[in-house]
């Protein structure tokens, strides 16, 4: 892939003279100034609309970010992802979670070979599966139909079923979906708790099936099951895996046939698309499952062919980009407007973070400039009774997305006019704020001495000019969150492609599980721990102190 570092761009250089001008520039007065501000800063895509007019932003420097992904290489590295290079140099493999919702079947070729027949089969087996075990036709070794799924899974085969289950709830088929992820054996232990071994099935989900969480809660998860059914023959009724290692599956005692493969070009944090979406798929049947592909085929085209002024990834990036890398913002908040969207920051955690989450760049230098932002967030009314104060009042630019449903899966009373008039209002109030004056007229009004208003005046004004996209869609359905989830995909891969960074990696997950695998046969006994630094010495002995 191309390499440019982006500070030495043209269109960097041009950013930096232009935010001079731009960072004392107030959203308000800059609506005041251009009535057709609101209109000219959306952006309608099938039932997602977006607007990004409350970002300090004018004309300019639109442009100016736009010239910056012209220059950084970003069409040539969206080429370069569809067309199925192996563009994750690192590991060198491509990225291709597009062609696993490639709906339109059209071949999608890695290394020579249309991936679209395997990735098909796969499909039909997912389908299959997942019939079977809806209608009740798949019997337990009792003779008993499934009613529980347990899918256990870590990071990526863990965080995108369990939110997209969550977020589609309401397409809900009989079957109860359950997710394990933790090593900690509560996780496991509370889950299997109200279980019937019978009618339990698990889904095992790891692409390497190495991992030490995933493997462990699958064996007593195993264990749990023989106690009750006894016999190693019965398994094969009640454990299916998703994988990309045959070998490991094979040794773990499950049949081939009960293998959903996956491929080396499926990323961990995009793999809910693969047949690491069958949890997904039980959860809310395969037809819905499948338009979640849909939505997601459709963003991937829009962003595949819109011109940079009106695609969204792009936009989003490029903007995300303006406050990390020149307003000095840290972190980018996600506001769900959405109960059952409750995973939604939580899942970009892992895609954004663990994606561009990164020191060092194409070349392998260590950057002089900022990457990813810190991904945060929680559904909204009740972030606004925890954090908003410091998004309102606080010392540190918070930009956020404020993402909400116009139709609720659940009109009770008017529930959800209280919930979106409280989306409608965050957003004006930060960017809008409340002057000092006005402050001083409201405490006149009601009434307090001069002397009382000195002493309040200031705690209760408001800066505002905070910046925030709003994300309104029609209804959270299988198709717009498909969509919603592959338009914040591709924003990641756009801000990687800007800061020269390699998005498809995750090295930085390594050492722990290194260290800690070291470290684990050092707590099978009480000897005393001394290979350590003195604090981790120290620790590593007080617990077998306190054990
Ligand atoms: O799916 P498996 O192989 O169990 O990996 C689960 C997770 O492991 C982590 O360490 C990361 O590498 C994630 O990207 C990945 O999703």
């Amino acid at each position: 892939m191309k390499t440019v570092n982006p500070t030495s761009t043209t269109a960097w250089k041009a950013l930096e003279a232009h935010f001079a001008d731009m960072k004392d520039v107030q959203m308000k007065d800059l609506f005041d100034t251009d009535k057709d501000r609101a209109d000219k800063f959306s952006l309608t895509f099938n039932d997602i609309f977006v607007d990004y007019s409350k970002n300090i932003i004018n004309d300019d420097t639109l442009k100016l970010l736009l010239d910056l992904a012209k220059e950084t290489g970003v069409a040539e590295g969206i080429k370069s992802m569809f067309a199925g290079e192996h563009i994750n140099e690192t590991e060198d493999r491509a990225v291709f979670h597009v062609a696993l919702r490639n709906q339109s079947n059209e071949p999608m070729k890695v290394d020579g070979e249309d991936v679209m027949i395997e990735v098909n089969h796969v499909l039909r087996h997912m389908k299959e599966f997942t019939e079977k075990v809806t209608s009740g036709e798949w019997k337990g070794y009792t003779g008993k139909s499934i009613t529980d799924v347990v899918n256990i899974g870590i990071g990526g085969s863990d965080l995108g079923p369990y939110m997209v289950t969550e977020a589609l709830k309401p397409y809900k088929t009989n079957v109860d979906i359950h997710f394990v992820s933790n090593v900690d054996g509560t996780h496991i232990a509370e889950t299997l708790k109200g279980l019937n071994p019978e009618t339990t099935l698990f889904i095992i989900a790891s692409k390497t099936f190495t991992t030490q969480e995933t493997m462990t809660n699958a064996n007593s998860a195993r264990d749990w099951f023989l106690e009750a059914a006894k016999s190693e023959n019965h398994i094969m009724m009640h454990f299916v895996a998703l994988s990309t290692n045959e070998e490991k599956v094979r040794e773990f005692g499950i049949a081939p046939e009960n293998m959903f493969r996956f491929w080396d070009w499926v990323g961990g944090r995009y793999s809910l698309w693969s047949a690491i979406g069958l949890s997904i798929a039980c959860s809310i049947g395969f037809d819905n499952y499948q338009d979640v592909l849909k939505g997601a085929h459709a963003m991937d085209n829009h962003f595949k062919t819109a011109d940079f002024e009106e695609n969204l990834p792009v936009l989003l990036a490029v903007l995300g980009v303006w406050y990390n890398n020149f307003f000095g913002a840290e972190s980018h908040a996600l506001l769900p407007y959405d109960q059952y969207m409750h995973r939604f920051a939580a899942y970009f955690q892992q895609g954004d973070m663990e994606s561009n989450g990164k020191n060092v760049d194409r070349e392998g230098n260590v950057v002089d400039y900022q990457t990813g932002p810190i991904i945060w967030g929680e559904p909204g009314t009740n972030g606004q009774h925890a954090f908003y104060q410091l998004i309102h009042q606080g010392t540190k630019m918070i930009p956020a997305d404020f993402i909400a449903p116009a139709v609720s899966q659940n009109p009770i009373g008017d529930h959800h006019a209280k919930l979106l008039s409280n989306f409608f209002a965050q957003t004006e109030a930060l960017m809008t704020g409340k002057s000092e004056e006005t402050v001083v007229a409201e405490f006149k009004a009601a009434g307090k001495s001069d002397e009382e208003i000195e002493k309040l005046k200031t705690f209760k004004v408001f800066e505002g000019n905070r910046p925030t996209n709003s994300i309104l869609m029609k209804k959270v359905t299988p198709f717009t969150l498909g969509a919603l989830i592959a338009m914040y995909e591709h924003k990641i891969f756009v801000q990687g492609l800007v800061w020269n960074i390699f998005s498809f990696d995750q090295w930085g997950v390594e050492l722990g599980k290194q260290l800690a695998n070291k470290i684990l046969p050092e707590l099978e006994n009480n000897d005393k721990i001394t290979a350590h630094d003195s604090s981790t010495n120290q620790l590593i002995n007080k617990y077998k102190e306190m054990r």
